[in-house]
């Protein structure tokens, strides 16, 4: 699996008028599973956004393969899956048509791919189930089947085992180290602390960069 490389230059974000953090420097490659950890509100969240895509800097600059994130968003979005802090399925359609939907944005996936991802994540039987009847860890749980499928290399991930229980979060985290140790690249946010982590693990603590 070959990753892209993303690279942040002099990074500052600033929200509602607070400066979170700035001369934010990091390189992250294949193989890493890199952790942004930090207080409520220090803007994990935010520094997240802005790998993906989502925001703008306040200052600096965001580059994929050395080139500037704003003139690759093709590339972006073949490299990148993005699975928010909400799970960010549509209640009243079921598993199997979340997935479906989800899948047409990137890769469009058939039937039988959706159900084994579904299977993966322990909701074999609840396929045609309308989300409003899932429990929020069932819910979670049809988001992350997304990392089943056939998926990219770089995974940013926040918050992805909220609302998991103990087996949920085991096998997410053999999951994501296995991805990693595949040539992967995950980043995430957790208030969770990590039992398995792959070679390329690194916390990144945001407090360092606070203003
Ligand atoms: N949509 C928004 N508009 C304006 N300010 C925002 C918005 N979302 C978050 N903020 C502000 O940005 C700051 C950082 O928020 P962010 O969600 O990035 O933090 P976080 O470290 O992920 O927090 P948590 O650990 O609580 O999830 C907070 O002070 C918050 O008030």
């Amino acid at each position: 699996m070959t990753s892209p490389v993303l690279q942040t230059l002099a990074l500052a974000c600033e929200r509602d008028l607070r400066l979170l953090f700035e001369n934010l420097e990091l390189t992250l490659a294949g193989g890493d599973m890199v952790q942004i950890s930090g207080p409520n509100g220090s803007g994990k969240t935010s520094l997240l956004r802005l790998l993906a895509g989502l925001m703008q800097p306040t200052d600096g600059q965001v580059l994929l393969n050395g080139q500037p994130l704003t003139e690759q968003r093709h590339e972006l979005a073949r490299n990148l899956l993005w699975i928010g802090h909400a799970a960010g399925i549509k209640d009243l359609l079921t598993a199997e048509e979340n997935l479906s939907w989800l899948c047409a944005l990137r890769q469009p996936a058939n039937r039988e791919a959706i159900w084994q991802a579904l299977a993966a994540v322990g909701l074999r039987g609840f396929e045609d189930v309308p989300c409003h009847n899932l429990s929020a860890g069932q819910q979670r749980r049809v988001a992350l089947a997304r990392l089943y499928l056939d998926s990219p290399p770089l995974w940013i991930l926040d918050e992805p085992f909220t609302a998991l229980d103990k087996q949920g979060v085991a096998q997410l985290e053999e999951h994501l180290a296995g991805h990693c140790e595949r040539g992967g690249l995950v980043v995430l946010t957790t208030h969770h602390t990590l039992s398995r982590m792959p070679a390329g693990y690194r916390d990144i603590d945001l407090g360092k960069w606070a203003v």
